[in-house]
C-alpha cells in the first residue's frame, strides 16, 4: 500500500557556515548563455518535430512543445531576427505569446487549452500532503566527481521557453490529466503523537484499505502485542501498521522510514507521506518533508506528552519539525490536535495547546492566518472525515474536520517552465536490470523515453517507465510523485540524495556553498575554526533559482542547529 524511503539514522557530522570564495564568473556565465540558444529541435519525421526539451514529437502545427512549452527553433529562430547567438525572447520584440498576455491572439495554433482563467476556477487541485517536507540541503553522500558538466547556471532554460504557453499548457495538460489537483502532504510531528494511526485512519475512511485487509492488520497487531511484552493495546496499532509495514517498525512500534500513500479528498488528490517522530529518525523525517506542498503537524494532547513535544533541550520533536518544515518552505500547515478522548475533549486543554504551540509556530514565521488547528481523536475516529459525533467535542467545537481543513488549503504553484529537477528519495531494483528511482519532480517534467542525466555523477539513463501515485502514465511534471524506471545505468551507482536532471541542463553540483542560516536554540555554540566545507558534492541550486533545491539545514551531534537558503554555490 504504502511505499517507503529510508536514508538511515543521522550519520550527519559537523558542518557549517561558509568562507571566501571565487568570485563567479559572470562573463563565462553569458557566453555560455548564448550558446545555449542553439537549439537542436529536428523534425524526425514528416509533420511532425522534435522538442529539444523533453523530446516529445509534435504536430507540425504546434509552435511550441505540447508538453514542456519549449518554443520551436524555427520560429526562435524568426525570432531572434538572425541573431542565432542571442536568447530566443531578447524581450525588445513581442514574442508570439507576447501577443496572449497583451490580450490579443494565441500563437499557438489549434491549441487545445482553454485560457488559464477560464480553467482555475473548474479545476480541482492535486496537493501532496507530505508527512515530511521537500528535500531541504540536498545534502547527499559523498559521490565520485563528476566530469566534465556544465551546471544549470552556465545555460539559461527559462530563455528558451515562452513564459505564457507555458501557463496555458499547465492548465490544459492537468485538466486532461486528471480532474483534481495534487497536492502532497507531510505528517509530520513528536515521537507517538498518533502520525500513521491517523495516516491508517484516512485511507481506511476514505476507502483506501478495505474492511478485510483492515480486519487482518487488526488481527496481526493483537498478535504481536500479545508476543511482544513491551506493546500494550492490544491492536491500537492495526491503522499505524498500514503504513509501518516493516517488521522493525511493527516490532518496537514506531516508524523509521517515510511512507506514501494517497487518498482523494473533494478538491484534492493527496499524496500523504507518514514520517518518522523519533529523533533518530530525523533526516527520514527531512526527507519526506521536503517534498511537502503543506503539512500536518500531530500533537498528542495527553499531558506529559505535549510538554514533552515542546521541550526546548533537543528532544522536543514538535519544536524541531515545526522549525524544520516552516525553513523547507512549507507555509502552510494543519495542527491536528490528537488524542483528545484522552483528556475528556477538553477544551482548556486545546485552548492551552493552541497559545502555546501557536506562539511558537508564529517565532518560526508561520502566518497565522495559514495555520489552522483541528481537534481529533483518530481512535475513537472524531473529527477526522466528518464532524465529531462526540457529544464532549461537538459542544464546543464548530470548525472544520480534518479533511475539510485539508481541502481548504491553497493549491500549490508548479514549476514546469524550469528544466527537470527530480531529486531521488530512495532506490529500488526494478525489472530486466532497469532501476526505478522514486522522488518528487520539483521542476519541469520527464516522459517515458526520454534521457534524463543522474547527477552529480553525471551519467545518462533512458527513462523506461514512469509511474505517479501507483498508476502508470507517460509523463511526470513539476509537483508528482513519481516512480521512475530507468535503464542504462547501474542500481549500484544511484543513491538518494542524487538529481535527476534534464540532459543538457544539470543541477549544480559543489562541495563549496555560501549560505544564509539562522541559527536555531543551541547548546553548542557554532565556533570560528569549524568545518566549512562539505564532505562529498551535493546537488544544489541557488535558492533565487529553485527553491526548494536552495534551501539546507546544518545538523551536528543528531540536532538541527542551523536552517537556511543558498546564497551562492561556489561550483566545483
Ligand atoms: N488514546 C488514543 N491513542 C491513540 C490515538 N492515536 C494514536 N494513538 C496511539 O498512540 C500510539 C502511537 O501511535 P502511532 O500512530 O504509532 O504514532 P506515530 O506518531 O506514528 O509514531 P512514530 O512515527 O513512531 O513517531 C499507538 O498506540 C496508537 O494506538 C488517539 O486518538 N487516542
Amino acid at each position: 500500500m504504502s511505499r517507503k524511503a529510508n536514508h538511515g539514522i543521522d550519520y550527519d557530522e559537523d558542518y557549517y557556515d561558509y568562507d571566501v570564495y571565487d568570485d563567479y564568473d559572470a562573463e563565462e556565465e553569458q557566453e555560455e548563455y548564448g550558446k545555449s540558444t542553439v537549439v537542436n529541435q529536428s523534425r524526425t519525421k514528416p509533420g511532425i518535430w522534435r522538442c529539444s526539451i523533453c523530446t516529445l514529437d509534435n504536430d507540425d502545427s504546434f509552435t511550441s512543445c505540447e508538453i514542456c512549452g519549449t518554443v520551436r527553433a524555427s520560429l526562435i529562430d524568426s525570432h531572434s531576427n538572425g541573431q542565432g547567438g542571442k536568447a530566443p525572447f531578447e524581450f525588445n520584440s513581442p514574442s508570439p505569446d507576447d501577443l496572449v498576455s497583451a490580450g490579443k491572439t494565441s500563437s499557438k495554433i489549434n491549441s487545445k487549452a482553454p485560457t488559464r482563467t477560464s480553467n482555475v476556477c473548474e479545476k480541482k487541485e492535486t496537493v501532496e500532503f507530505h508527512e515530511k517536507t521537500e528535500r531541504m540541503g540536498n545534502i547527499c553522500p559523498p559521490v565520485s566527481k563528476p566530469s566534465q558538466i556544465k551546471t544549470s547556471k552556465t545555460r539559461n532554460f527559462a530563455d528558451y521557453v515562452d513564459q505564457q504557453v507555458l501557463c496555458k499548457d499547465m492548465h490544459s495538460i492537468d485538466l486532461k490529466k486528471s480532474s483534481s489537483h495534487r497536492k502532497s502532504n507531510s505528517n509530520v510531528g513528536h515521537v507517538d503523537s498518533g502520525k500513521s494511526t491517523l495516516s491508517g485512519r484516512l485511507l481506511q475512511l476514505l476507502g483506501r484499505i478495505s474492511s478485510k485487509e483492515m480486519h487482518k492488520y487488526e488481527r496481526d497487531a493483537k498478535e504481536k502485542c500479545i508476543t511482544n511484552g513491551r506493546m500494550q493495546g492490544k491492536g491500537s496499532f492495526a491503522y499505524a501498521w498500514v503504513m509501518d509495514e516493516s517488521s522493525e517498525e511493527r516490532e518496537r512500534g514506531i516508524t523509521m522510514t517515510v511512507a506514501v500513500a494517497h487518498f482523494n479528498s473533494k478538491r484534492y488528490r493527496v499524496v500523504v507521506l507518514d514520517s518518522p517522530g523519533h529523533k533518530d529518525f530525523v533526516p527520514n523525517m527531512i526527507s519526506g518533508t521536503t517534498q511537502a506542498d503543506a503539512a500536518i503537524l500531530v500533537v498528542d494532547a495527553s499531558v506529559g506528552a505535549f510538554e514533552a513535544g515542546m521541550d526546548g533541550n533537543g528532544v522536543g520533536q514538535t519544536r524541531e519539525h515545526a522549525q524544520l518544515i516552516r525553513s523547507f518552505g512549507v507555509d502552510q500547515i494543519i495542527i491536528a490536535v490528537n488524542k483528545m478522548d484522552v483528556l475528556d475533549y477538553s477544551r482548556d486543554r486545546f485552548d492551552l495547546i493552541k497559545v502555546q504551540l501557536g506562539s511558537f509556530l508564529h517565532s518560526c514565521g508561520f502566518k497565522e492566518s495559514l495555520v489552522s488547528w483541528v481537534p481529533i481523536s483518530c481512535m475513537k475516529n472524531q473529527n477526522l472525515v466528518t464532524a465529531a459525533s462526540d457529544v464532549l467535542l461537538s459542544s464546543w467545537y464548530h470548525g472544520p474536520s480534518l479533511l475539510e481543513a485539508i481541502d481548504s488549503l491553497q493549491p500549490p504553484v508548479r514549476d514546469i517552465t524550469k528544466p527537470l529537477r527530480m531529486p531521488i528519495c530512495d532506490v529500488q531494483s526494478g525489472a530486466s536490470g532497469q532501476v526505478t528511482c522514486n522522488g518528487k519532480l520539483v521542476t519541469g517534467a520527464v516522459r517515458n523515453g526520454s534521457k534524463v542525466l543522474v547527477m552529480p555523477i553525471g551519467e545518462l539513463a533512458t527513462v523506461r517507465s514512469i509511474e505517479c501515485d501507483s498508476r502508470k502514465c507517460s509523463i511526470a511534471r513539476a509537483g508528482d510523485n513519481a516512480s521512475v524506471s530507468l535503464q542504462g545505468i547501474d542500481l549500484g551507482h544511484l543513491m538518494s540524495g542524487m538529481v535527476l536532471c534534464h540532459q543538457d541542463f544539470p543541477v549544480a553540483v559543489a562541495t563549496h556553498l555560501e549560505l544564509k542560516v539562522l541559527i536555531l536554540d543551541i547548546t553548542m555554540p557554532i565556533l570560528i575554526g569549524t568545518q566549512v566545507v562539505l564532505d562529498g558534492t551535493v546537488c544544489v541550486e541557488e535558492f533565487s533559482e529553485c527553491r526548494p533545491l536552495g534551501r539546507v539545514f546544518l545538523r551536528a551531534l543528531g540536532n538541527t542547529v542551523a536552517v537556511g537558503i543558498v546564497n551562492r554555490v561556489i561550483e566545483n
